[in-house]
């Protein structure tokens, strides 16, 4: 255990509680870190002074697991170093961009040719439709490309928000489904029964959102056919669109059972509804065409089992390579009735800005068939480690995973299939083992509702380390007891 633990439950005194580091922390490298005593207790006492909560976005405040956010200073490849100069192994990953690892080289080398030729012009730029050719041609699956046109924003909330408006400006419908557990950013019509920061928060929508907008949607669970189908049985004229996750890793990680998504948009098309996948979290991540590609890719006997084509997919994270940049594509006609073609504006300071544009290229075009393997071979490693450790600390627990995004739920090993199961765990027992990660260098989602994000530079090295820490952590976890 590391002077860290005397970091834990500073908040909002401004008062330095750190003790002295005597733990001889050294990096990755081997190299001794020069850790700047209290620094993040610090920082985050003079945050909260000046940001609501010290954060600029709630799920890096660590209040369902406690203690003093970490406030980093730099990134490279696996590793994240704070401001005490201790270094971890990040499982966060920027919360899904950083798919090569931080500070890809070549990454940061576009990222710099970029801004010196102009940080912003408000000008459409051919970089732009660069990008939206590799997108249409990289999101293809048993020959159907779903993406015919797509348009750049600059965050995931905007691709999901312009996403919804432009299924009711299509439809002329104004009533939305989406499942509780699942996250689509911040816009109003979308935060009821929303996982992430709202799950690690228990706040089942958001104050500030109208009745009359919250009442457009209907929240179904997941995993739920018969609920979708009655839905639609009831109010088919009305709905405009289903959202959906494409494979949920905001209420911790919930595959769609198989055939669902297909049922979705078969159900969704039967009503004259739109199908609006959200990708922004699976996208370019957790393979080559996202999650759709993984559903709809054909099996060596050329069949597909439940092949789906949605009417819109939205992007993010990884598409910007680490920068402010999202998109939504689909349909050309749906996407045609974006401003200025159609009626459903739809618009943007910053959106395609060049510089963000050149990271997304140029991560994109690194992410090659290679660095796919290296994610999952690393999140096979990684996720059965921690189960494994969890097993032998006799903590009950079951693992699901999307792809190479993976988390895990407690006090069961029956794998949650819905918001309500996921919310039926023993929660408490993640905050224990998480600090216990922490001390020893590995830094994890800040909530049991969070996916774990590796990255292709998780190396032999890197994971080595978490699994090193694992024991102790698993122990904490099997000696947590509710609060
Ligand atoms: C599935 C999904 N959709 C939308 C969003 C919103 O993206 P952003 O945070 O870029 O607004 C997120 C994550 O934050 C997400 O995981
Ligand atoms: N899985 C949750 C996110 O990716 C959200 C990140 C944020 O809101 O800062």
């Amino acid at each position: 255990m590391t002077s860290e633990i005397d970091l834990r439950g500073t908040d909002t005194s401004g008062t330095d509680t750190s003790g002295t580091d005597t733990s001889g922390t050294t990096t990755a490298g081997g190299s001794p870190a020069v850790p700047e005593q209290g620094a993040n207790a610090r920082e985050f006492a003079r945050a909260q002074r000046s940001i609501p909560g010290g954060v600029n976005s709630p799920v890096r405040a660590f209040r369902s697991v406690g203690g003093t956010p970490r406030f980093m200073v730099s990134a490279q490849g696996p590793y994240i170093t704070d401001s005490e100069g201790r270094e971890y192994v990040d499982l966060v990953c920027s919360w899904g961009p950083a798919v090569l690892g931080h500070a890809h080289p070549e990454v940061v080398k576009a990222v710099q040719d970029a801004a010196a030729r102009g940080l912003s012009f408000g000008a459409t730029t051919p970089p732009e439709t660069d990008l939206a050719e590799l997108v249409r041609a990289r999101v293809t699956a048993g020959g159907v490309a779903p993406i015919e046109k797509l348009r750049l924003v600059s965050t995931g909330t905007e691709a999901t928000m312009t996403a919804i408006r432009l299924a009711r400006g299509f439809t002329g419908r104004d009533v939305l489904i989406k499942f509780a557990g699942h996250y689509h950013g911040h816009s109003d019509p979308l935060l009821a029964e929303a996982g992430s920061g709202l799950a690690t928060l228990a706040l089942p929508a958001s104050a500030g959102v109208p009745a009359a907008t919250a009442a457009l949607t209907i929240v179904l669970p997941y995993n739920d056919l018969d609920a979708v189908r009655t839905a639609f049985e009831e109010f088919g004229q009305q709905i405009a669109a289903i959202i959906v996750e494409a494979a949920p890793a905001n209420m911790g990680v919930v595959p769609p059972a198989p055939g669902f998504n297909a049922a979705l948009a078969a159900t969704a098309h039967e009503h004259g509804a739109l199908l609006i996948v959200d990708e922004v979290l699976t996208g370019f991540r957790v393979g080559s065409a996202g999650w759709w590609g993984l559903e709809n890719a054909p099996a060596p006997d050329g069949v597909v089992v439940h092949p789906y084509t949605p009417d819109l997919v939205t992007f993010g994270k990884v598409v910007g390579g680490g920068m402010p940049l999202a998109a939504l594509g689909g349909r050309a006609d749906v996407m045609d009735h974006l401003a200025p073609l159609g009626p459903v504006y739809q618009a943007g300071t910053l959106s395609g800005n060049p510089i963000a544009v050149a990271a997304g290229l140029s991560t994109l075009r690194l992410a090659d068939a290679a660095v796919y393997e290296k994610l999952d071979a690393a999140s096979l490693i990684i996720s059965d480690a921690v189960s494994s450790a969890f097993a032998e600390a006799g903590v009950a627990h079951s693992l699901q995973r999307a792809g190479s995004l993976f988390s895990f739920t407690f006090g069961s090993d029956v794998a949650p299939r819905d918001y309500a199961d996921v919310q039926r765990q023993e929660a408490f027992r993640y905050a224990p083992f998480f600090h216990s990660m922490l001390d020893a260098g590995v830094s994890l989602p800040p909530s049991v509702y969070e996916a774990w994000f590796v990255s292709a530079a998780h190396d032999d090295t890197a994971i080595g380390r978490i699994v090193d820490a694992l024991p102790a952590a698993a122990q904490a976890a099997a000696a947590a007891t509710p609060a």
